[in-house]
């Protein structure tokens, strides 16, 4: 199978075969053409002519209608749920509800299906909740029930599921569900294509890997006769070497961002302090409050108590405040809150400071242009096109060009919710060495982030939530996964934490 958009070839000439009962990984840079061999079998794409796909041993035609009534169901990066419906309304939506056309809306029957499916994959969860409430892995298990129920409505008796990113947005937990659910699927016979960049997830649940590097299949692996040093460096083409940068200690001991007892409905007096120069972690098991802190401290989300005060001043529950003070926010959810999808890459990366390429009442677009074509080559982004819209970027892309335009504004303090979500391990590397630069001008770096691995080789010290409450404060030499994980499940808490009035001390 090949694709070329226009005169660009992304995928050349791949071959790949999947087995029923195993689960093959698909792994490559950002870029390298996972999405849109995923988006092909799924009918969004049409490939090249010349191409061939057989399923079950029947050869389909392209472009293909209906892949669900061939037997596939596919679950791609963005899960595309009704947010205001429920579980089991958004489970049976594709399906049309199982109705005849204009037949009526069988609430109990669809409730009833939505329940079976949720027993069958082992779930905890209300057919009857509201999506938008539920924790981002719950959503992910809600869209392969929607997938699920569409192919099995179809009458295929056999399935091919294809998971497209499905962990990136969740905790170590909540993949470690996911991850369960998957391999039972392909224990009860499903073929699976699982796609992601978290490479141990990959080689823990995957019996073999395929790698593609710049669009073509460089190599099909079994995961017990290969190492993680191994796949990286056949995806990238180069060993990848020291992954994190070293870490300095913080020239400084001034303080960038002061947050006293802030509280909301899913945080209770939390208390911290970042240094110009430092980076500081912020971690926890799911629903334990670091996904709503970024935003509170940023003032896009309502706080009911406590202060956050940047240099010496204290800042209002506003963005324009956090903005005007020095406070810049790296979002974890990438498409709804950092990007313009219709715009260039050039006018998402030059947006927040498009008055500097101003001068004598004009926009300079030549200086505007060569900025940007110099910050997509030093972050790496692929294709090297500023014109080009944001949504014909691959996801890892996006991340790379939003990262790019916060990191330029040189702020005092730089929150990064999971900033590392969905980027390939080579483009990681550069990411986590432009943060580290950034702390080392003097910036007072957050990342809120569920990877354990990057909090602790990152950090200077680590903050762990447990129940929206500050539980341990840990110092760089006692930074270790394990340590992070007992903290987070609490078994520490009791008799390690020692609390004072709205400020803790570091764990010992
Ligand atoms: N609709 C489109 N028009 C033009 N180019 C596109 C389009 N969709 C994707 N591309 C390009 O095709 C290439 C492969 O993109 P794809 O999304 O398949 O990569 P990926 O391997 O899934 O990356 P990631 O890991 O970042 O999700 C990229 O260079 C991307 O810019």
């Amino acid at each position: 199978m090949s694709k070329s958009f226009g005169s660009v070839p992304v995928l050349k000439e791949i071959d790949l075969d999947l087995l029923p009962g195993e689960v093959h990984g698909l792994v490559g840079e950002n870029g390298s053409g996972k999405s849109t061999l995923v988006k092909i079998i799924g009918g969004l794409h049409s490939p090249d002519p010349g191409a061939h796909l057989s399923l079950w041993g029947r050869e389909l035609s392209f472009p293909l209608t209906q892949p669900q009534s061939h037997g596939i169901a596919i679950i791609h990066q963005d899960l595309a749920l009704e947010d205001t419906m429920t579980v089991a309304e958004n489970v049976g939506i594709s399906s049309g509800y199982g109705t005849a056309t204009f037949g009526a809306y069988r609430k109990r029957r669809e409730q009833r299906a939505a329940a079976a499916l949720i027993e069958e994959l082992g779930l905890r969860m209300s057919p009857t909740a509201i999506v938008a409430t539920l924790p981002p892995a719950e959503r992910s298990m809600v869209a392969i029930m929607r997938a699920l129920r569409l192919q099995r409505l179809s009458g295929a008796s056999q399935c091919l599921l294809i998971l497209d990113e499905p962990t990136a947005a969740l905790t170590q937990e909540e993949s470690q569900r996911l991850l369960t659910m998957v391999r039972g699927l392909a224990a009860a016979g499903a073929a699976v294509l699982f796609i992601g960049h978290r490479l141990h997830e990959v080689m823990s649940v995957c019996d073999r890997l395929s790698v593609l590097r710049s669009g073509r299949l460089v190599s099909t692996l079994d995961t017990s006769q290969t190492t993680d040093a191994e796949v990286v460096e056949l995806m990238l083409g180069y060993e990848l070497g020291e992954f994190y940068p070293e870490r300095h200690t913080p020239s400084t001991s001034e303080v960038a961002l002061s947050v006293r007892d802030l509280s909301a409905t899913s945080v209770s007096g939390v208390s911290f302090e970042v240094h110009r120069g430092e980076i500081l972690g912020i971690t926890g098991l799911a629903g334990m409050g670091q996904d709503e802190l970024p935003y509170l401290v940023y003032g896009s989300a309502k706080r009911s108590a406590g202060e956050v005060v940047v240099g010496e001043r204290e800042i209002a529950n506003d963005v324009l405040a956090a903005q005007a003070a020095g406070v810049a926010l790296v979002p974890g959810n990438r498409q709804r809150d950092a990007v313009w999808m219709e715009g260039s890459a050039q006018e998402n990366l030059t947006i927040p400071f498009l008055s500097s390429f101003h001068s004598g009442g004009m926009l300079r677009k030549r200086r505007e242009r060569t900025f940007s074509a110099d910050q997509l080559r030093r972050f790496g982004v692929r294709p090297h096109l500023p014109g080009q819209e944001m949504r014909r970027f691959s996801g890892g892309n996006q991340q790379k060009i939003v990262l790019a335009r916060w990191l330029h504004t040189e702020p005092d303090v730089l929150l990064l919710h999971e900033p590392t979500q969905g980027v390939d391990a080579g483009a990681k590397k550069e990411l986590f060495h432009l943060i580290r630069e950034a702390a080392d001008r003097g910036t007072g770096v957050v990342i809120f982030s569920s990877d354990i691995e990057e909090v602790v080789n990152m950090c200077h010290r680590v903050i762990v939530l447990r129940h929206g409450v500050v539980s341990a404060i840990l110092g760089q030499h006692q930074l270790t996964e394990q340590r992070i994980i007992s903290e987070s499940q609490g078994q520490r808490a009791a008799d390690s934490a020692v609390r004072t009035p709205g400020r803790l001390e570091e764990s010992s």
